[in-house]
């Protein structure tokens, strides 16, 4: 009697089927905006480097149906997720916008998963990473950040011109107490989801004042015992290249995250500051000519671009997912 497989219900249906262990990039998309674009571009370039996993996309209900049609279409599993609201605070965010990115801590709850790579939806992949998948459990991988652009002006880090990309240009004072710990960035990063650590994760958050750089200054915090830093040619933080030039080899960069301000690709206009540089043309061109390329387009057929593995013997049928039963919704605070 041949298997009845479960298309809809559980994504991993497509993994038990080619019998992968149970992995998946994921990335997070909210509001009706143009990141849709984002996570388009992010699905073909998955597409074009031949990964071996699909793409969930997590979705928060503001996202309408016309765009998860879109992000289905392109071999994506689309999962709605309820919103994550930190705790009433005065806190100014680096950018007003980041609250929403509380939501992305939802992904730990993707448990039908062993291993996931979350992706910013403005990050793209120009050569396979799926190797970070073998990276050993129980520690969270991410690329360390830069605190050198004016977003961080808020840090006593930046005040004075401290940076753990280059820890020996300025030595970090005594007078200010230890050093700060290796800070990531949270816009890659690989993880196990996990019930328990989800739960930690939300009890945690509702203790914790919200801060500038939202679920990203709140991931380094939790995770801080158990990060460990991968190079950063699997997530170029653009700012690395007039920042610190000497610690980037773009010919070796296998992810560009597009996180500079104005650097957006389908928002891009060149006059913002830095935005006017050679590697930055290159590498906004170099996103369009994915996003344009119709030969990367999701194929309804037996052996998907996206996860062909994934995809042998059943036809990797995208879908969109009903949400979970709401386990968190954490009022959003009385206006
Ligand atoms: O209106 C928005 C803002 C953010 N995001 C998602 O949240 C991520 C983090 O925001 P962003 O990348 O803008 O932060 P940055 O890395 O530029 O600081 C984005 O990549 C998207 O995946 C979204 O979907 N819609
Ligand atoms: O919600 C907080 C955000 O924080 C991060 O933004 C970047 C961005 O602000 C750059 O402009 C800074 O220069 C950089 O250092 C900073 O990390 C993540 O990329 C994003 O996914 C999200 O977690
Ligand atoms: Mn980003």
């Amino acid at each position: 009697m041949a298997p009845k497989i479960v298309s809809s219900a559980v994504p991993n249906g497509l993994a038990k089927a080619a019998s992968l262990p149970s992995r998946a990039y994921v990335t997070f998309l909210a509001g009706n905006g143009d990141y849709v674009k984002g996570v388009v571009g992010l699905a073909k370039g998955l597409r074009k480097v031949k990964t071996a996993y699909p793409l969930v996309v997590a979705v928060l209900p503001d996202v309408p149906e016309e765009h998860r049609r879109i992000l289905v279409n392109q071999g994506c599993i689309v999962r709605e997720i309820e919103p994550v609201y930190p705790p009433e605070n005065q806190t100014q965010f680096a950018m007003a916008y980041y609250v929403i990115n509380y939501s992305k801590l939802r992904i730990w709850e993707f448990v039908e998963y062993s291993k996931m790579i979350y992706l910013d939806g403005d990050i793209q992949v120009y050569e396979n990473i799926d190797h970070l998948f073998d990276l050993p459990d129980g520690y969270f991988y991410a690329v360390k950040d830069c605190f050198c652009e004016k977003t961080w002006s808020h840090t006593p880090q930046y005040k004075i011109g401290y940076c753990q990309q280059c820890p020996d240009k300025v030595q970090w004072p005594e007078e200010l107490g230890p050093k700060p710990p290796l800070y990531f960035n949270a816009g890659m990063f690989v993880y196990e989801p996990s019930l328990p650590t989800y739960d930690d994760l939300l009890r945690t958050l509702e203790i914790t004042p919200p801060s500038p750089f939202a679920e990203q200054d709140f991931l380094n915090m939790f995770f801080r015992d158990v990060y460990r830093p991968i190079p950063p040619i699997y997530n170029l933080v653009l700012a690395m290249l007039w920042r610190h030039p000497e610690n980037v080899e773009l010919e070796k960069v296998k992810v560009v995250h597009y996180c500079a301000a104005g650097s957006k690709p389908w928002r891009y206009t060149g006059q913002e500051q830095n935005m006017h540089r050679e590697d930055i043309k290159m590498l906004v061109k170099k996103w369009w000519d994915i996003y344009d390329d119709e030969t990367l387009d999701y194929k309804r057929s037996l052996t998907s671009s996206i996860g062909t593995a994934a995809a042998t013997g059943i036809e990797a049928e995208a879908q969109t997912l009903k949400p979970r039963p709401a386990r968190y919704i954490a009022a959003p605070s009385a206006a």
